[in-house]
Parts: structure tokens; C-alpha cells; sequence
């Protein structure tokens, strides 16, 4: 008989790009779908339902516990207020989750097989229960550079993130859309006249971004359209890092080292130390795909070619980008990336540093590596275990 997975949180952003992922990959197919609404439990359920038609009720505790699975991509505040409920109700289903609440708890593990399939493996074996997807940007990280800390040769890692306005949700998308439209209409009549002076065009766009409306700037607090804001989530207020020196680090920055290190299954709670990794987090104007910048010091010298060739051979997604002009114009950059599975790497060379000093650049798509595409196959994991 097919499980019984509940799906809540289905009809958001991260759960669209997982519904459009679970039909393209025909898991419906091996599925009894229950679907589940925080605002319109009775509705009717989407077309994929096969015989629970009817929306349930996501905070009805005894619905969700007749369920083998539940998926949630619905966000944190619901997985505080449901999950704890639920497992205290004596549920002893599989919690599978894009929402960041639970990934750092002892009895998580965070899922990313391509990366961590013996990590778990071993936590399936155990009795493990509770599946969080990573950090966006950690995650379309270590698909593509994952082979290099597998192979044992990361000493340390920096990276700097260029990351996209959908990682704050679809309002942001649509603030920095509107921050583009009402710049370009600010200087349209300018524009249209070639002969227009571009330090005036620049004057009038600048003014225009000083004096946007709080209602334009409401998400983002700051305006993106043609500018960048380097602090992404929270403050997370660690004080002081010795007598004279802030630790000053934003949430994202401090997952880039936590999570990075506890998919790989190392670090805190693990046997193996944990690798530093540390860097600053940007937010730009791009729509979905977060891009990033690596600096590696690896343990030892290792010939390009080689590190190239563990890179390409990782995984089916990772794709080796060539350190050219022209191949890096037209595959490493968030337009060429979007609505892909692809995790382009490339500007990979050589630093100045030293011949133990590797750069990278990367590419993947937030809502499918960096989201979605880690839950679904953690289904079929469960599924076929
Ligand atoms: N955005 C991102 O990049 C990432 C998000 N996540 C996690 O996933 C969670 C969900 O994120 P995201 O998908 O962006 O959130 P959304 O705001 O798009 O969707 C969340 C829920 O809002 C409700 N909703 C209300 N109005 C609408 C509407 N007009 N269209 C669609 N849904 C609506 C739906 O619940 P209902 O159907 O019950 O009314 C929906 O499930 C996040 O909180 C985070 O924890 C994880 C990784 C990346
Ligand atoms: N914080 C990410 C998106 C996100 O949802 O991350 P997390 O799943 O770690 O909360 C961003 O803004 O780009």
C-alpha cells in the first residue's frame, strides 16, 4: 500500500517549485498525497490528490498523525507551533522540512544526499525521524564544491554570496521589480534621448533611491534596485571576539560554518573536527539564483585539472564551467541558471596566495538545489528504504 505523505505549505513559493519537481519526477506515482491548508482546510485539494480530495486542516494534530510522511515547506513559525504538538501526540512518522527551525537539533539531520547520503544513512538506521533541508546558500554550495571537501582536501573555505531576492520570500521579488520600474521611470524621457547627459540620468536615479517610499523599501529595508545590501537575516549578536574586536556576524554568515560543516558530518556532535568556514553574506538584485564566490586553502597543492575532474565527477548536477571569457559570459550567471538543476562551478584558478589557494565561483537555483529539490529526494529515500 502506498505511505500516506501529507503535504503542507504546497501552494507557496518553495512549495510550487517542489509540487512542479514531484510531477516532473512522477513521485506522485508512489504516493497516497494528502493535502493540507493553514487557510482554507474543506477546500478542494489540487489536481495531483488521488482519494483524500478535501484540504485538511494543517494545524488539526489527529489529521496530520494519520500520515506515514509529512512535507512541509510552510516556514518556521508553523513548524514551531505544529511539530512539537505533533511528536508529543505520540507521532512517530517522518518530519521532512524547508524551514530552518529544527536543522541545528541534535536529533535533525540535514538533508542533501548527493552530498551526505552515509550521514543519512546512518541516521535512517538509527531510527532517525526528522529530515531539514539546508540553508539555500549552503546547500547550492556544496553541490557544487561538495567533492573537494570529500575528498579531505579543505582547510578552509571563505565565501562571499551574491544572493538573490527570493531568499527573502515572494514580497521581496516583487519589491526589487518595482524598485527596477520605478527607476527606469524616473529617467525614461532621459533614456529615450540619446543625447541625454548620463551624470544627470545618474543624479536623478540616485535621488530616487534616497528618497524611496517606506512602503517601497518595506521588505528589504533598504532599497536593492541597483544597489546591494551587505547583511542578510538576523544579527546574530555573539558579542565580543576578543577585547577589541566585534564577532558581528549575520545568521546566514553564521550557517555558512554550522551547517556546512554539520551535513558533512562533522563538527559538534560528530568525531571529526569541524572545517572553518566563514564569509560575508550579500544580498543583490538578482530574482532566484544565489551566486558565490570561494576562496579555498586547500591542505596541499593539487593540480587543477585534478581538482576540475573531482568537481565534474561528484555528481550528475555540478558542471565544470571552463575559466574563460566567454564560457563564463554565457553559462556562470544567474540568468543562464534559473529553472535549472545545474550547479555551474567556475573562475576556477590559482590565487596569488599560493599555489594551496583555489577560486571558485557557483551558481544554483534557491528554490530547486536550495530548497525544494533536497526534500523530494529525501521522500524517495524514505520511500525506498
Ligand atoms: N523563500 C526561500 O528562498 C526559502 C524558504 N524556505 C522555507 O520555506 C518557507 C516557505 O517559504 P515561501 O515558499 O517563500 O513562502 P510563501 O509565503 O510563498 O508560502 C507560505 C504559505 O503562505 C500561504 N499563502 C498566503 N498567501 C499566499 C499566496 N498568495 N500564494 C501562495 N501562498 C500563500 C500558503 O499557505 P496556505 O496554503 O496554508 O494558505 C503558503 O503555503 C520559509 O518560511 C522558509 O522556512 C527555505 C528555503 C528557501
Ligand atoms: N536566508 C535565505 C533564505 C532562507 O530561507 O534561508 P533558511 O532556509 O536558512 O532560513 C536568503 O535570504 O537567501
Amino acid at each position: 500500500m502506498s505511505k500516506l505523505v501529507g503535504l503542507v505549505g504546497w501552494r507557496g513559493m518553495v512549495g510550487s517549485v517542489l509540487m512542479d519537481r514531484m510531477v516532473a519526477e512522477k513521485d506522485f506515482d508512489l504516493i497516497e498525497p494528502m493535502f493540507f491548508s493553514t487557510s482554507n482546510a474543506g477546500g478542494k485539494a489540487p489536481a495531483m490528490a488521488k482519494n483524500e480530495t478535501t484540504l485538511q486542516d494543517a494545524y488539526d494534530i489527529a489529521a496530520l498523525k494519520r500520515c506515514d510522511i509529512v512535507i512541509t515547506a510552510q516556514g518556521g513559525d508553523y513548524t514551531s507551533s505544529v511539530f512539537p504538538k505533533l511528536r508529543a501526540s505520540g507521532w512517530n512518522g517522518h518530519w521532512i522540512d524547508a524551514a530552518s527551525t529544527l536543522r541545528m537539533n541534535d536529533d535533525a539531520i540535514i538533508v542533501l544526499d548527493p552530498v551526505n547520503l552515509p550521514v543519512i544513512q546512518k541516521a535512517l538506521a538509527k531510527g532517525g525521524r526528522n529530515w531539514i533541508g539546508g540553508n539555500c546558500t549552503v546547500s547550492c554550495m556544496l553541490m557544487g564544491v561538495g567533492a573537494l571537501y570529500k575528498a579531505g582536501l579543505v582547510e578552509w573555505m571563505t565565501s562571499m554570496t551574491y544572493q538573490a531576492a527570493s531568499g527573502g520570500g515572494a514580497q521581496h521579488m516583487r519589491e526589487l521589480l518595482t524598485q527596477f520600474g520605478t527607476l527606469n521611470a524616473e529617467v525614461r524621457t532621459l533614456l529615450d534621448d540619446p543625447k541625454s547627459a548620463i551624470l544627470e540620468i545618474d543624479r536623478k536615479v540616485l535621488n530616487k533611491q534616497q528618497n524611496l517610499s517606506a512602503s517601497e523599501i518595506a521588505n528589504f529595508g533598504a532599497p536593492l534596485g541597483g544597489s546591494l545590501i551587505p547583511w542578510i537575516d538576523k544579527d546574530l549578536g555573539l558579542g565580543k571576539q576578543s577585547d577589541d574586536a566585534e564577532w558581528g556576524m549575520s545568521k546566514e554568515e553564521w550557517k555558512g560554518g554550522a551547517e556546512t560543516n554539520k551535513i558533512l558530518g562533522q563538527g559538534p556532535g560528530f568525531d571529526i573536527a569541524p572545517v572553518p568556514v566563514d564569509g560575508f553574506c550579500v544580498r543583490i538584485g538578482a530574482m532566484r539564483c544565489h551566486s558565490q564566490a570561494l576562496t579555498f586553502k586547500l591542505k596541499k597543492n593539487v593540480p587543477l585539472a585534478d581538482i576540475e575532474a573531482l568537481i565534474a565527477n561528484d555528481n550528475a548536477w555540478a558542471k565544470v564551467v571552463p575559466n574563460t571569457r566567454e564560457a563564463t559570459v554565457k553559462g556562470l550567471t544567474p540568468v543562464a541558471v534559473t529553472g535549472t538543476m545545474d550547479i555551474p562551478v567556475g573562475r576556477l584558478r590559482k590565487l596569488a596566495m599560493g599555489p594551496e589557494y583555489l577560486g571558485a565561483f557557483t551558481i544554483g537555483d534557491q528554490l530547486l538545489w536550495g530548497a525544494a529539490e533536497p526534500l523530494r529526494r529525501m521522500l524517495r529515500i524514505l520511500l525506498e528504504a
